[in-house]
């Protein structure tokens, strides 16, 4: 383990430029370095200089690993690394495109609790040992007043999910106001458990200002909350970490990813989910959604499985965050997801629920019959002889 910090990128240099001083002037650029020698710098400062650590071909471009000394790093402090490791790299112009791809963070500088939960805490609220989770987002996206809201959480729940989740775009919007959709939901899972003995999770949509965020977690949670959930990218790593490291936030925090798309398709520009990912699990991310491999958003598989291996190996001696495969997820899809991915993953369906021909407990109950099948090592179409929703989910959609 490197007692510094190594950020890998891909980059493609102008045509102007060679491969090693493009590599180079990232590692000035981010470090003591900038566009001309000056007459300011000392010779103890040299000791911070960034330094290119190996630089090879790689598709049209090349990549390098770049080692940045721990010292101009301030332990702890998440958005001061980002100016490093993701500062203004991205417009040196010497550069037509350039990607960070990882990061690693010595122990000096991760100084975090990670997650409260993570997938083992997760596990034990739910009572499961290895079987994927199951989840689903209320659909439509916005519009459902808290009693319609809490009716189709109520299916759900019937229908054998262990989370239901707000969209990304519902917070405390009048037509569904926070409080009102959060006591409807619950007493709604609270029958549901009344009648299954099954625990549900309902992730409340939480985001908002980040000197805000905390307090209505807190407000969530005396009204009943039993997960709370943070869009990350537009709320800021920070307003996760001061949800996960408030000792009054006493429940998860599963982390939806909204807008991460600009930062992260480009494969040749931008920042990679890798990165994301370990910093949502040092910040204290219980859950985090990176990807499926079969479904509506464009995905890398090998990409993916190391990102999820980013959230779930060894690191730093965090908890592991439980990764979530979402996003145009029908029962047809669940046994490459999980072929693919394992079954360590929350498999989550909004569409794939909700537009089940039978409505929603039947759609909730089709994907808990094709993960079953999957464990039981039983095809879908095989478990779909005798389990109806599951057949009627693949008559609708396919088994792929
Ligand atoms: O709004 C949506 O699209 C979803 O609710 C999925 O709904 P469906 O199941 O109906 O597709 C999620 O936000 C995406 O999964 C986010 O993408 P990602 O998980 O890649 O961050
Ligand atoms: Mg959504």
């Amino acid at each position: 383990m490197t007692k510094d910090v190594v950020a890998t990128y891909y980059f493609r240099p102008r045509s102007d430029t060679t491969p090693e001083a493009a590599a180079l002037a990232i590692a000035e650029e981010e470090t003591t370095g900038t566009w001309t020698e000056i007459t300011t710098t000392t010779e103890y400062v040299r000791r911070l200089d960034g330094e290119v650590l190996s630089l090879e071909p790689s598709g049209n471009g090349y990549v390098t690993r770049l080692c940045y000394p721990a010292e101009i790093f301030e332990a702890g402090n998440v958005p001061q690394y980002l100016s490093v490791v993701a500062g203004n790299l991205f417009g040196l112009a010497r550069l037509d495109a350039v990607r960070l791809l990882d990061v690693e963070f010595p122990e000096t500088l991760v100084p975090f609790a990670g997650p409260k939960f993570g997938m083992e805490g997760i596990r034990r609220l739910i009572g499961t040992t290895d079987r994927p989770h199951v989840g689903t987002i209320i659909k439509p996206k916005v519009g459902l007043n808290p009693k319609d809201t809490a009716e189709v959480a109520y299916k759900a729940a019937i229908g054998g999910v262990d989370l239901i989740k707000d969209d990304e775009t519902l917070t405390d919007q009048t037509f569904c106001p926070m409080d009102e959709r959060l006591q409807a939901v619950m007493a709604k899972l609270d029958e549901a458990k009344s009648e299954t003995g099954q625990e549900v999770l309902y992730a409340v949509n939480i985001s908002a200002r980040a000197d805000d965020i905390v307090e209505r977690a807190e407000h969530a949670i005396d009204l009943g909350a039993n997960m709370v959930m943070i869009d990350v990218i537009t709320c800021g790593f920070t307003a996760l970490q001061a949800l996960a490291e408030a000792p009054s936030v006493t429940v998860p925090v599963h982390v939806h990813r909204t807008m991460h798309g600009a930062i992260t398709r480009n494969p040749e520009h931008g920042i990679a989910m890798r990165p994301i990912a370990r910093i949502v699990r040092m910040l204290g991310g219980d859950q985090l959604h990176t990807g499926t491999v079969s479904g509506k958003m464009s995905h890398d598989v090998g990409e993916l499985r190391g990102d999820n291996a980013a959230l779930t190996d060894p690191y730093h001696g965090l908890k592991p965050t439980f990764p979530v495969a979402s996003g145009g997820l029908h029962p047809g899809k669940v046994a490459a997801e999980l072929k693919n991915l394992g079954t360590n993953i929350v498999l989550q369906a909004g569409g794939g629920i909700h537009g089940h021909p039978d409505g929603t407990e039947a759609g909730a109950r089709a994907m808990r019959q094709a993960a079953d099948a999957f464990m039981a090592g039983v095809s879908a179409e095989e478990y779909a002889k005798d389990h109806r929703e599951l057949a009627r989910a693949l008559e609708r959609w396919g088994n792929r």
